[in-house]
């Protein structure tokens, strides 16, 4: 079920789980006690961070999560009770420790798991469905273990029965708030830790590695940064001036546009960061100010920040995903010259635009030479690497307005807007002088070469089709005086002898 990318050769020391086990507990206490000094009500908190360890750990550790998870649950519920004056005889605290415990690592274990399955084993992963899945799975385990911890406090008489309601929302807003801001950041964590100690982590988590990377821009970076953060200060500083124009409050909403404005064109690891930044920034003013009456309105900006943010990471996937299919559908796979859809639509585009500013237009057919005895002695492979190495070598030796394109077998085809006959014949025989500069690494026998037919249009009637007629009929002239060798459309083809 689990296998690491490094962990397959050398496996975890001894101390890595016991190390893991006792990291997870310290992290998951710090953040609890984050969330009980932004308590805004008895165990309504402005955010839960927490669930975001919990999520993180069970995503990476899985089963290995749970002793670390369990005994941190156990701390943390045996502090509440103290703290709130609880002082139940130990077998009750256990056991009321143990519900709390359940009641949040089962749902938070389940939304792991959903995120992880999200992700497909064998087929190109989609960030939008993962991040579907995690925002909606989390607001559902939030909602279970929200009501759930209710439950246990209710029945622990730390609540009464008629506040129920009233405290199941703040409970599951506090739960979601948290899982957002650091739940995938945390993973990431998680994961670095994991690989540290070669302790083998779910395959699926590799799946994202490979998302498009914008060049790193520090300063741009920190720049954006310091306007989100600064606009959510702005917004917090006013209104804890003004505590009754509440829509001061509302400038917090401009930080999620540049938030965005992060999330599409900086790095996910920025955007990650960014996100966890601006919720720290956000409890930390409303610890320090005191806006603790504001928290829903709050959560709401927290929560509406990080759901965009993590659609908006699936934007540059998207976006190279369509980049890689536009690549696959103009260009042969082979050769990587266009294929001969796109090339015939891209050529009659550009002989239309050569007559329309009065400049001539040509065309070069190409075809490999002694293909078949390639074939026949070396293989196929060998005959593709011809192929492709013709038409790299081809390609080094146009200019970036040339168009190349694999008719189909071993026939090329170049268009070369506004070049006339005679600059096509010199054209072909630096596409000639290229080939035979190469030399086959299968053989040392049969050496490249190609033969050419050059067509040019001569008046306003000339199109593709007559350019391609004219040229194809040269290039047989080519291939019957020989190989290796051009031939222009002529009365009287003009050739030119091998090297
Ligand atoms: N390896 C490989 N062979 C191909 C491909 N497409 C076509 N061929 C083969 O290329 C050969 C082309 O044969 P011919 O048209 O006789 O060409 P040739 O052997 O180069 O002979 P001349 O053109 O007369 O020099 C055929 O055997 C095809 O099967 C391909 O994509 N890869």
């Amino acid at each position: 079920m689990t296998s690491g990318r490094s962990g397959r050769a050398r496996p975890a020391v001894w101390w890595a789980w016991p190390l893991v086990g006792l990291f997870v507990v310290v992290l998951w206490l710090v953040a609890n006690a984050a969330a009980t000094m932004l308590e805004y009500r008895p165990l309504a908190s402005l955010w839960f961070p927490p669930t975001a360890i919990s999520f993180a750990a069970f995503a990476v550790f899985r089963r290995g999560a749970w002793p670390g998870l369990l005994v941190a649950n156990l701390i943390g519920a045996f502090f509440t009770f103290l703290r709130t004056g609880h002082d139940f005889p130990p077998d009750r605290m256990l056991l009321y420790g143990s519900l709390f415990a359940l009641a949040h690592c089962v749902p938070f274990c389940l939304v792991a798991h959903a995120t992880l399955q999200s992700i497909p084993r064998n087929a190109a992963p989609s960030l939008a469905r993962t991040v579907g899945v995690f925002l909606l799975g989390g607001v559902v385990a939030a909602l279970i273990a929200a009501v759930a911890g209710v439950w246990v406090s209710t029945l622990a008489g730390m609540a009464d029965r008629a506040d129920t309601w009233s405290m199941i929302l703040p409970w599951l807003i506090g739960d979601v708030a948290g899982l957002l801001a650091f739940g995938p950041l945390a993973l990431l964590g998680f994961r670095a830790l994991a690989t540290r100690l070669r302790i083998p982590v779910p395959h699926r988590l590799h799946a994202f590695d490979d998302l498009p990377r914008p060049p790193r821009a520090p300063a741009a970076y920190a720049l954006k940064l310091a306007a989100t953060l600064g606009t959510a200060c702005l917004a917090l500083y006013a209104i804890s001036r003004a505590p009754h124009n509440e829509p001061l409050l509302f400038i917090v909403f401009i930080a999620i546009v540049l938030q965005l404005w992060i999330v599409h064109t900086q790095g996910t690891l920025e955007s990650l960061v960014s996100i966890g930044v601006f919720n720290l920034c956000i409890v930390g003013q409303v610890y320090v100010l005191g806006l603790g009456e504001h928290a829903l309105t709050l959560q709401f900006a927290m929560i509406t920040l990080a759901s965009a943010s993590y659609y908006g990471l699936a934007v540059p996937l998207l976006y190279a995903d369509n980049v890689q299919l536009r690549r696959l559908l103009i260009h042969d796979a082979l050769t990587g010259a266009y294929n001969r859809h796109f090339f015939v639509e891209l050529s009659q585009q550009a002989i239309r635009q050569s007559r329309m500013r009065e400049q001539p237009a040509s065309m070069l057919m190409l075809d490999l030479d002694n293909l078949k005895q390639i074939n026949d002695h070396h293989g196929h492979a060998a005959g593709d690497q011809a192929l492709a190495q013709v038409a790299e070598a081809c390609r080094s030796a146009l200019s970036a307005n040339d168009l190349l394109g694999r008719l189909g077998g071993d026939e090329f085809c170049v268009l070369l807007p506004g070049v006339d006959h005679a600059g096509a014949a010199i054209i072909a025989q630096r596409l000639l002088s290229a080939v035979r500069a190469s030399v086959y690494p299968f053989s040392t026998e049969i050496r490249p070469s190609m033969s050419i037919g050059i067509s040019t249009t001569v008046d306003d009637e000339d199109d593709y089709d007559s350019l391609w007629m004219r040229a194809d009929s040269a290039l047989y002239v080519a291939k019957r005086g020989g190989r290796d060798r051009l031939a222009q459309e002529e009365a009287t083809p003009r050739e030119t002898e091998p090297a």
